[in-house]
């Protein structure tokens, strides 16, 4: 019999996450039946969406939401063989039993040259969606600036780069200095970090004076309240994520967009992803190849051992990771 570790969610978070919210706990597994899989967690994601929609779907007890790349260990189901990887989505767990209904198997091309963690950064749900949100929600057109926040995370990296693969300009921003010197490395035309500029909206309109065609917005809040009045006529606003607000205890005022929208005749969407996914095979493809051909260039923040799962989530919220945050157990 396998003894499986899970976190779950101790206490409903308020602000900010802490470690005492979370508590580790041993789940004992069933023997096999007929038709299912062992698996066990290799890598495990940490991402923003954890925190609002803990609030919104999760009660206290429950095992943390969460994705991991797992191998099968064991399989009494003819389609899944031992040693196959597969995407899961089975919460903060090392082990767990599946009848592989809710598998995705890694694609049987998969490269050995790459790792595969990329299946939940670069090559998974945030590449997805750095993929869709440019491509169909900003509709982007080669020649247009693109403005990226939390550009040096796991979708802002990717956004960037497929913004130059796609013949924009592109204007990121990111919290540090480490961070806003690697989106130069990794072609960005302009970068800045946003906690030290003495004012954003002069920032903005230095960076390009002209104005965006396209804000994929990772941040809402105060951010997005300023960039608004940067938008070209007939802009396109991906609203992709409010990062800036998933911790706020007392709602933020504003923004009071009408103005821009109407002077500029913006359009603006938000989006999930996984409104997607009846192309997700295109994407993954797309994004596979541009990474074989490295025009797109990844990165990922590792934490080692399932045990340092809250402090690597906590870490990924305060901005501590570069490019994708993930935990290798
Ligand atoms: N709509 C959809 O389908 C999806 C939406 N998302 C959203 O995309 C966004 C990025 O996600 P992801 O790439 O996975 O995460 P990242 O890898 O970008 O990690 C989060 C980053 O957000 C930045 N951040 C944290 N707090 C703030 C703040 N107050 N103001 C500005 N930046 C902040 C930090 O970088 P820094 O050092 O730069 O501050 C941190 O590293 C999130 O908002 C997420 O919810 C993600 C996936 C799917
Ligand atoms: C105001 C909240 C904005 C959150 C934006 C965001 O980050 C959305 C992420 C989703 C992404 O599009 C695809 C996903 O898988 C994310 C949602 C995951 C929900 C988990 C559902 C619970 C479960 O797995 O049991």
């Amino acid at each position: 019999m396998v003894t499986a570790k899970v976190w779950v969610l101790k206490k409903h978070f308020e602000g900010f996450p802490q470690t005492s919210d979370f508590e580790m706990k041993q789940e004992a597994l069933a023997n096999l039946k007929d038709g299912e899989l062992l698996l066990e967690s290799v890598f495990l994601s940490v991402d923003p969406y954890m925190r609002p929609y803990s609030k919104r779907d999760m009660k206290e007890g429950d095992v943390m939401i969460g994705t991991q790349v797992a191998r099968i260990v064991e399989s009494k189901n003819p389609a899944f063989a031992v040693g196959a990887f597969v995407v899961a989505n089975r919460g903060w767990r090392t082990h767990f039993i599946s009848d592989g209904k809710d598998l995705n198997l890694l694609p049987a091309s998969w490269p050995e040259s790459l790792p595969k963690s990329l299946a939940l950064g670069t090559v998974g749900m945030p590449g997805l969606t750095a993929y869709f949100g440019l491509f169909e929600v900003c509709k982007m057109k080669p020649g247009e600036t693109v403005l990226v926040n939390a550009a040096a995370g796991a979708v802002g990296s990717v956004v960037g780069q497929l913004a130059k693969i796609g013949g924009c300009k592109v204007v990121g921003c990111a919290g540090s200095d480490s961070k806003v010197a690697y989106l130069k490395k990794i072609g960005f035309d302009e970068a800045f970090n946003y906690k030290t500029v003495t004012c954003l909206d002069e920032t903005l309109r230095k960076a390009s004076p002209d104005g965006y065609d396209c804000f994929f917005d990772n941040v809402g809040g105060e951010f997005a309240s300023i960039a608004i009045n940067h938008m070209k006529k007939y802009g396109r606003i991906a609203v992709c994520g409010a990062i800036s607000q998933y911790n706020d205890t007392v709602p933020q005022k504003g923004p009071y967009i009408q103005f821009p929208m109407i002077f500029n005749e913006l359009s603006m969407k938000g989006f999930i992803v996984t409104s997607w996914y009846n192309r997700r095979e295109e994407g993954v493809k797309a994004l596979l190849k541009w990474v074989l051909e490295g025009k797109l260039k990844y990165h990922e923040q590792v934490t080692e051992r399932f045990e340092n799962m809250p402090a690597a989530f906590i870490g990924m919220l305060k901005g501590e990771n570069l490019g994708k945050a993930i935990i290798k157990v």
